[in-house]
């Protein structure tokens, strides 16, 4: 039996990052960056107008309010080019012309007088105004070659929005993880609409894992349920290696019973054993190979919380590693309750982490921490370990906390 943290170590240790591959820019959401990106332009990318008003200059000082001016010409956002006066109408994101240097909102002016179009011609200041006053000026936002984007950084929502503000249409990204998913169980039946027979069950875990490697930026080349039969499961085996898959993930078969087939099958093929057992609950029959041709094979526990610890904490890191992304960090959280366990296995408890009005978080431990029990992890969005050498942990112990699911968390400072 081997330590989580040494058999995490070991995952990482053979999983190779992936290749590059250039995407557009509009296609990237969900991959991870191979390389910083460097702004090649300043955002904004000209010093324009922060409010709807008028462009003046303030000739070095402050214009005091009850100063008088003249307005001539009109500039909208889009419309660099047109000539204006010493004081000028200007709209939002207006470019401010060349020699002007404050902008005045059109709340703050009394208008003197009018064209006979209603444009204002000529305006009093309300209040004093200041040089560089709702001005955004070139770059104050993003200078020329600052890294904007680091590479690991996968791209959601916000890193689109910068790539788009600054003009970039393609991205390297990392290849996606191919990734298998076998389930192994005389007892699982796929089809919803199929009755069941006494003694089935419905393949929970293979739809499961489908769903979260999708979130996790995987690409799912083959999904199989093996009715416990070594010769299927080995012709499976050897298709999805045949397709060049980076990683397979089975679900049950690799416990202490009669038709726990994994390990005995994957000796067969010559794939090399790197770990079975972790000193953990649950998930403890977890093992971890290598196949011939350098593609990992995780064989997680059938029970689905089990599989489910095993793809979060075991899977997870080496999907992160290969998309060169960075380790995820736990919070650090008080435990709301105080909890016993037995010494010698580290726990991975459903739970739920709670911030109050304060800003004060707290985790407890959900009831029902059974590796069968799924419905606790309806309520639960985290994951509590408690570590392998505590016997009791009193209340507000300190506890590492990770989301429910990868990325859900803020992580808090740099301890
Ligand atoms: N004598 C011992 N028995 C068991 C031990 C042990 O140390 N000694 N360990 C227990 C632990 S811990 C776990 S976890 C399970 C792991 O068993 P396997 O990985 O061999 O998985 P199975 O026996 O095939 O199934 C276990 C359980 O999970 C259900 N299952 C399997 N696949 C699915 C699926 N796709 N969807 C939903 N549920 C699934 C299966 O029906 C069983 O109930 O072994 C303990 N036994
Ligand atoms: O993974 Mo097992 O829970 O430890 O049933
Ligand atoms: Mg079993």
């Amino acid at each position: 039996m081997i330590a989580v943290d040494e058999a995490i170590a070991r995952i990482v240790a053979r999983s190779r990052t992936l290749a590059v591959e250039t995407v557009p820019a509009g296609q990237a959401l969900g991959r991870v960056l191979a390389a910083d990106v460097l702004a090649d332009v300043a955002l904004p990318p000209f010093d324009n107008a922060a409010m709807d008003g008028f462009a003046l200059a303030c000739g070095g000082g402050v214009l005091a309010a009850g100063r008088e001016f003249e307005v001539v010409g009109v500039r909208a956002a889009g419309d660099a080019r047109i000539a204006c006066g010493d004081v000028c109408r200007i709209m939002t994101g207006a470019a401010l012309p060349a020699g002007l240097d404050a902008v005045v909102p059109v709340e703050q002016v009394e208008v003197l007088a009018r064209d006979p179009d209603g444009a204002p011609v000529r305006i009093r200041l309300n209040e004093a105004v200041s040089p560089g006053q709702h001005v955004r000026r070139a770059g104050e936002d993003v200078t020329p070659g600052a890294r904007v984007l680091s590479a690991g950084t996968r791209i959601g929502a916000v890193e689109r929005l910068a790539l788009a503000a600054l003009g970039v249409g393609v991205v390297g990204v990392r290849r996606r993880p191919r990734v298998m998913v076998i389930s192994t169980g005389r007892e699982l039946v796929d089809d919803p609409a199929q009755p069941l027979a006494p003694g089935r069950i419905r393949n929970a875990n293979g739809p499961y894992l489908a769903a979260a490697l999708a979130q996790s930026g995987a690409e799912l080349v083959g999904q199989v349920t093996i009715l416990d039969d070594p010769g299927h499961y080995l012709a499976t085996l050897q298709a999805g290696m045949a397709t060049g898959c980076d990683v397979v993930i089975s679900t049950g078969a690799v416990s202490m019973g009669e038709f726990d087939f994994v390990p005995d099958a994957l000796a067969r093929i010559g794939a090399e054993p790197v770990f079975h057992k972790v000193a953990m609950r649950p998930g403890k029959p977890l093992l971890f190979a290598v196949l011939p041709g350098g593609a990992l094979y995780f064989g997680l526990p059938g029970n689905p919380v089990s599989a489910a610890v095993g793809l979060r904490f075991f899977v997870e890191p080496a999907l992160r590693a290969m998309l060169g992304r960075p380790r995820e960090r736990p919070l650090r959280v008080p435990l709301a309750n105080a909890v016993r366990k037995k010494p010698g296995f580290r726990l991975f408890q459903k739970a739920a982490l709670r911030i109050d009005r304060d800003g004060r978080a707290g985790v407890t431990l959900l009831p029902g921490q059974e590796s069968f029990r799924i419905r606790p992890l309806l309520d639960a969005n985290a994951w509590a370990v408690l570590p392998e050498d505590a016997d009791l942990l009193p209340a507000g112990t300190p506890v590492e906390v990770f989301g429910l699911q990868p990325d859900t968390l803020i992580p808090y400072g740099d301890d």
